[in-house]
């Protein structure tokens, strides 16, 4: 009998859009006693971020978090701390499409958790250790699942799939054109998927990889594919979640605000200075503010300071002797000052400007410029209140 796999267009109770992230997997081939998903980036758990990827969208009406028993409260605190919202935490399986399993049935058991979601018309599945997705791709994949009852992100394959004879030698390979790796996120019209696994065998559930390959061989709907980009590769092992650090950095980096000090004589050396960093900054935003000013204002902001933020206190040093103006009853201040402010998240580094000669001015500001950059970007904790010379 053909299992009925629900109809190709959304019932009278369907809502939007719902998510569901897998973030039950204990990360063996990263290595190391903690979860991937929970390893922290920038000192925020890697869930966090794909959790904030699907919060920025804002037609997704819920996200659900599968995470295995022992994490429920790790994550419960995750989602807190970062203040997610519209967020379910699911109990995990024992394999990733048990975890999914789970997910999609907070939507159609009542008894499966302490609320019974409304059914929405496309559920988003998205493995929660691929952070860098945009909602171009999500609205892509959502669009063909609801004309084609399932859809799912395509790559390039980069290694030429084999196979393996039973002695070990090869037996035989695939021609790589006419094949692509298949990432997330993927989309399908709830019914169908849901259809899908309720139908499927232990076998599928414990073995299989492929959510496309369930709405396929149970509900015979053949997803639609769609060319996804190079960063929705799922962090998998250590060199992935440095990748992940680095890119998260990298985007952090673009987005800085310049602070300087608002005496007159050092104007001059403001505006050389911002028309340096400007040059090389995509998303920058100006102001004027004494730096404790400006940490009193982070403290007091009751929004939770998702990353790390950069703090960078410009020294002008533009004595005519030669000595350096500051002591080390000064250096000593910026470094105790530093530490107090990294326990609330704020990295605090110090540049020391020295501007003794005029033709030098143009070379010093670039000198400065560029420590302010490296300095940013590589966020060392183990560098705040140090004071470079520019
Ligand atoms: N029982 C499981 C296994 C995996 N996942 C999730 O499915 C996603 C992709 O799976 P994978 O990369 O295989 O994660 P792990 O199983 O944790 O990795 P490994 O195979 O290296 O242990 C991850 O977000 C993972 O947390 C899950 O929700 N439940
Ligand atoms: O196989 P793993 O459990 O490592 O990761 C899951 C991936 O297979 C899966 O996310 C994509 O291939 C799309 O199905």
């Amino acid at each position: 009998m053909e299992p009925s796999c629900g109809s190709r267009g959304p019932g009278p109770a369907a809502a939007a859009v719902a998510a569901v992230l897998p973030a039950g997997g204990s990360g063996e081939r990263l290595g190391g006693a903690t979860p991937k998903q929970f390893c922290t980036v920038q000192g925020r758990p890697l869930v966090s971020y794909t959790v904030g990827a699907m919060e920025r969208i804002s037609w997704i009406s819920h996200i659900i978090v599968v995470v295995s028993p022992e994490n429920i409260e790790k994550m419960n605190s995750i989602v807190e701390k970062y203040g997610h919202k519209r967020v379910t935490i699911v109990r995990g399986g024992v394999t990733r499409h048990r975890s999914i399993f789970n997910g999609l049935k907070v939507f159609a058991e009542n008894n499966f958790s302490n609320q019974l979601l409304q059914k929405p018309e496309v559920v988003i599945i998205h493995d929660a250790v691929r952070p860098f997705v945009e909602e171009d791709i999500l609205s892509k994949v959502v669009m063909a699942a609801k004309d084609h009852g399932a859809a799912g992100a395509i790559r390039p394959l980069v290694s030429t799939v084999i196979a393996s004879a039973a002695d070990g030698f090869l037996d035989h390979s695939l021609e790589r054109a006419r094949y692509r790796a298949s990432e997330m996120p993927q989309a399908f019209l709830f019914d169908i998927i849901y259809e899908a696994y309720q139908q499927c065998t232990d076998y599928d559930l414990d073995y299989g990889t492929e959510c496309l390959h369930l709405a396929l061989k149970y509900c015979k709907t053949n997803a639609k594919l769609v060319e996804g980009t190079a960063d929705l590769w799922k962090v998998t092992y250590k060199r992935d979640l440095y990748a992940a650090e680095s890119i998260i950095k990298g985007n952090l980096s673009q987005q800085v605000c310049i602070i300087t000090n608002v005496k007159e004589d050092v104007a001059q050396v403001n505006f050389l200075l911002h028309e340096s960093l400007k040059s090389r900054i995509k998303d920058k935003k100006y102001a004027v503010e004494e730096t404790q000013k400006l940490v009193d204002m982070l403290e007091k902001s009751n929004t939770p300071l998702l990353y790390p933020v950069v703090l960078i206190s410009v020294h002008l040093d533009v004595s005519e002797n030669t000595s350096c103006s500051i002591g080390m009853e000064e250096l000593t201040r910026i470094k105790k000052f530093a530490r107090e402010v990294k326990k609330k998240n704020i990295l605090l580094y110090g540049i020391l400007f020295q501007y003794k000669d005029c033709l030098l001015l143009q070379e010093t500001v670039n000198s400065a410029a560029a420590l302010i950059l490296a300095l940013i970007m590589d966020r060392n904790p183990e560098l705040i209140g140090q004071l470079l010379v520019a």
